[in-house]
This record gives C-alpha cells, sequence and structure tokens, in this order.
C-alpha cells in the first residue's frame, strides 16, 4: 500500500539502514540532513535532494549516525538495525589489502565474483564493492553476467566496464566504456554454449587489454553473476568462475551453494577462496513482472536516457543495406556429412543469416564491430537499434537508434530480445 505523508524524517543510529520501495506510481525525494550515510557504498551529499524513480528499492545506511528527510510516496520505508553490512566491510577490506599487494609487485589485483540464488542482493553487494573500491582511489572492472537483470547495459548481454567513480544511487554504472558481447535472450538456457562462449570471449578481450599502469591492474574486478544456481545454472557459474580465473567467490545466503562450490573449487585450485556472507533482510524479492517491467525499463533507458533526456533518431533503410544474423541453431549438419554413431545436433555457436520479415517488428538487434559474418561471436557490440517497421512490399526497415547519422557497421545480430515501447 502506498504512503504519503508529506515531508517524513527518520533518525537512523550508526550501523542502522532506512529500508525503502518507492510507490509504483510516482518519484520519491530523499535529502540526507545531518550525519553521513551512503546508498549502495555511494555516499550521498549533504542537504540536497535526490530524486529516486517510481518502484526503485534501495536502503540508506549510515556507519556513524544521520537524519534523512523524504518526500514522496512510498510502499515502504522503514529503519533495520540488524544488517550484513560490517562483514560486507571485511571482505572490502581483505580485497583492499590484495590490491595494495598487488600493486606494489606489480601483479593483477583480485577477481572477485559473486553468487547466490536470485534475489539475495548481488548486484547490491557488487555496487558497494565497487564504489568503496572507486573511494579508496581505484579503478576497478565491474564484469556483469546476469543477462536478466544486468545493470550495465540492456538485457540479454554481457558485459565489463571501468568503474571511476562511485556508482550513482539512480543513475548506475555508466556504459559509455563498456565492453558489451551480445547473447539476445534473458535466460541462458535458450542456448547455454553460447553463454559460455561469450563469457569465454568477454574473458580473452578483458586479458589481451594490459592495463597500462600498476594501479589499474591491481583495482582487479568484482563479477556479478545470474541468480540461477541449480543444475545448468550451476554449471554456467562454475564455469564463468574458472573463465575470469576469480580467485574469490562470495556466495550469499545459501549454505548448500557454498558448500557444493568450495568443494568443486577446491578439488581444482585450492587457492580460490569461497567465502559465505549473510543476505541482507532488506533484499526485496521481485515478482516475475517487476523482472519484465525492469528490463523493458533497462531498454527504455538505452535509448530515452533514466529521465528520458535523450532523443533517439529514426531511419528508414533498405533491407540490402544490411546483413542480419543470428548466433547458434541452424540446420543440423545432414547425417551423411557427420561420423558414424554421431547424433545431430545444432551448432550453438553457428552464424546463421536472417531474412527481414515481419518477425523482426518490434525485435532489438545489436550492431556489431565485426568485418566478416564469420567474426560475429567473437566481436563485441557497439550499441542497438529497435525495429519499429518492416515493409516488405518496398524491401524497407525503419529503426530508431540513439545516435544520428548512419550506423557504425551494417552486420548486425538478431536474438530473441523484444520491447513493444
Ligand atoms: N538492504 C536493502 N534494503 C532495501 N532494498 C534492497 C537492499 N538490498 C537490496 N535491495 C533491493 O532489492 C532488490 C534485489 O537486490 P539485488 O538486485 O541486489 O539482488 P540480486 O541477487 O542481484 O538479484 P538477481 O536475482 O536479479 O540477480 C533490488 O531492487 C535492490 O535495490
Amino acid at each position: 500500500m502506498a504512503v504519503k505523508m508529506g515531508t517524513q524524517k527518520f533518525v537512523l543510529q550508526r550501523e542502522n539502514e532506512l529500508r525503502v520501495e518507492v510507490g509504483m506510481n510516482s518519484a520519491l525525494h530523499l535529502q540526507l540532513v545531518d550525519g553521513t550515510a551512503e546508498i549502495f557504498g555511494s555516499e550521498l551529499p549533504p542537504m540536497f535532494w535526490m530524486t529516486f524513480p517510481a518502484g526503485h528499492k534501495f536502503a540508506v545506511f549510515t556507519w556513524n549516525g544521520c537524519t534523512i528527510e523524504v518526500d514522496g510516496v512510498f510502499d515502504v520505508a522503514y529503519v533495520a538495525d540488524e544488517t550484513p553490512m560490517v562483514s560486507y566491510a571485511n571482505v572490502h577490506s581483505v580485497l583492499e589489502q590484495r590490491r595494495r599487494r598487488a600493486k606494489d609487485g606489480f601483479a593483477a589485483g583480485p577477481r572477485c565474483v559473486v553468487g547466490g540464488p536470485t534475489d539475495h542482493g548481488k548486484s547490491s553487494l557488487a555496487r558497494m564493492l565497487l564504489s568503496w573500491a572507486a573511494r579508496e582511489g581505484w579503478r576497478p572492472t565491474f564484469t556483469d553476467l546476469d543477462i536478466g537483470q544486468g545493470s550495465i547495459t540492456i538485457p540479454g548481454t554481457v558485459s565489463a566496464t571501468p568503474v571511476e567513480m562511485p556508482i550513482h544511487p539512480v543513475e548506475g554504472v555508466p556504459s559509455n566504456q563498456a565492453l558489451v558481447y551480445f547473447y539476445g535472450h534473458t535466460t541462458p538456457s535458450v542456448n547455454v554454449n553460447l553463454y559460455k562462449a561469450l563469457v569465454q570471449e568477454l574473458t580473452r578481450k578483458l586479458d589481451s587489454e594490459p592495463a597500462s599502469n600498476p594501479d589499474l591492474q591491481a583495482a582487479g574486478m568484482v563479477i556479478n553473476t545470474m541468480g540461477w544456481v541449480e543444475g545448468v545454472g550451476y554449471e554456467l557459474l562454475l564455469h564463468a568462475i574458472e573463465t575470469l580465473r576469480a580467485d574469490t567467490v562470495l556466495v550469499l545466503g545459501q549454505e548448500k551453494l557454498h558448500t557444493m562450490l568450495q568443494t568443486a573449487l577446491n578439488a581444482r585450485n585450492p587457492a580460490v577462496e569461497v567465502v559465505k556472507l549473510h543476505k541482507s533482510g532488506g533484499v526485496v524479492t521481485r515478482n516475475r513482472d517487476y523482472r519484465q517491467h525492469t528490463r523493458v525499463q533497462k531498454i527504455n533507458e538505452y535509448f530515452y536516457g533514466i529521465s528520458q533526456e535523450l532523443f533517439p533518431h529514426c531511419f528508414v533503410a533498405n533491407f540490402s543495406d544490411f546483413q542480419v544474423f543470428r548466433l547458434g541453431g541452424g540446420p543440423q549438419a545432414p547425417l551423411s556429412a557427420l561420423p558414424i554413431g554421431a547424433k545431430p545436433v545444432a551448432d550453438p555457436t553457428r552464424v546463421v543469416p536472417v531474412r527481414f520479415s515481419k518477425e523482426l517488428l518490434h525485435a532489438v538487434l545489436s550492431v556489431s564491430f565485426a568485418k566478416v559474418p564469420e567474426d560475429l561471436l567473437k566481436s563485441n557490440v557497439a550499441g542497438f537499434i529497435h525495429i519499429q517497421d518492416v515493409d516488405m512490399e518496398r524491401q524497407k526497415v525503419t529503426y530508431m537508434a540513439p545516435c544520428p547519422g548512419p550506423l557504425p557497421n551494417q552486420l548486425l545480430l538478431a536474438g530473441s530480445l523484444v520491447w513493444n515501447p
């Protein structure tokens, strides 16, 4: 139930947090009146009204006490005195020591995976670790492997970006320097091997770009993962940990997952530390509709900006101006072409041409940096376009792009991602 009580004051004692769920229909304003406070690691400026959009869920935490003023409609707002923040800050201290040691030894810094089931606060913890590191002057890499609820760019992607400043509580992670690979679906089960291949490509690219100085190298990486941790989901988590050569794995709130990962990883590499952490009682469980809503919002933000401040551009082009492909699937190899006994399966990473048709209406396509179709799998993407009309008679396509002018490439990738604004 939405509550509006005019301006309301909350007094927080040390190590308390104010947990807020903004109402679904209007924004909420909040300011720090007294003391110090932070939102997922990012400090609040004093006496400055910040606006949080409808549906936003967050916590304002204080180490030493503070007073917060809230103005607007909220579904939930309460102060909690039990949080796992001290244990999260301890993890930060350990990572900080490793960064310093790495810098002194001209070595690579820590690579820390955050894992756990859905709605366990993985993204929030990743944000805290990155923002705390940025506050100490580091520039860690944020790698986001969560194709359903990722933070860097639109859903259906795996990506990485340097974090130079504490992450803004509303605007999130800037994506202008992001390295993005397009998977094209919001669940990994659509093509598990393609997901693995893209995680490998992303890692290869990150590893191939040597840090320009010891500080950058020592800053290390924080890796956010998907909440699917059973069966194939577990296999994908292990694959990500090993591919990215993580040395620290934080497991939020699930004993079973912690034990399984510890056993599996220690058998292969005893140097990997698997740490169990409590899930915060403030993490909000989001239903299917809300998750779908945040995915749509992420695409909307890409084209229109977080406060609808951007003006995307519409273009009409000939079908022949572009070549569209899909990764995976495609016709199976004929039995006669396979070794005796082998089963015909669709190649999960095969590059398959896609013809323009009404099926592409409302599709979100990525614009690849690949020079030739064979390189589509291993190429990152420049950005995304939205298909707004497909005119079969005139062989023309109308699309929306975030920038004016021609697209940087004519090779486009399709998946199953659609957007009906
Ligand atoms: N302490 C807290 N108080 C209030 N809200 C919180 C708190 N921690 C996290 N949240 C909110 O709860 C929601 C779920 O948290 P988060 O996205 O970090 O979980 P997750 O495990 O990454 O989810 P996913 O399953 O999508 O990967 C988010 O909207 C987040 O802002």
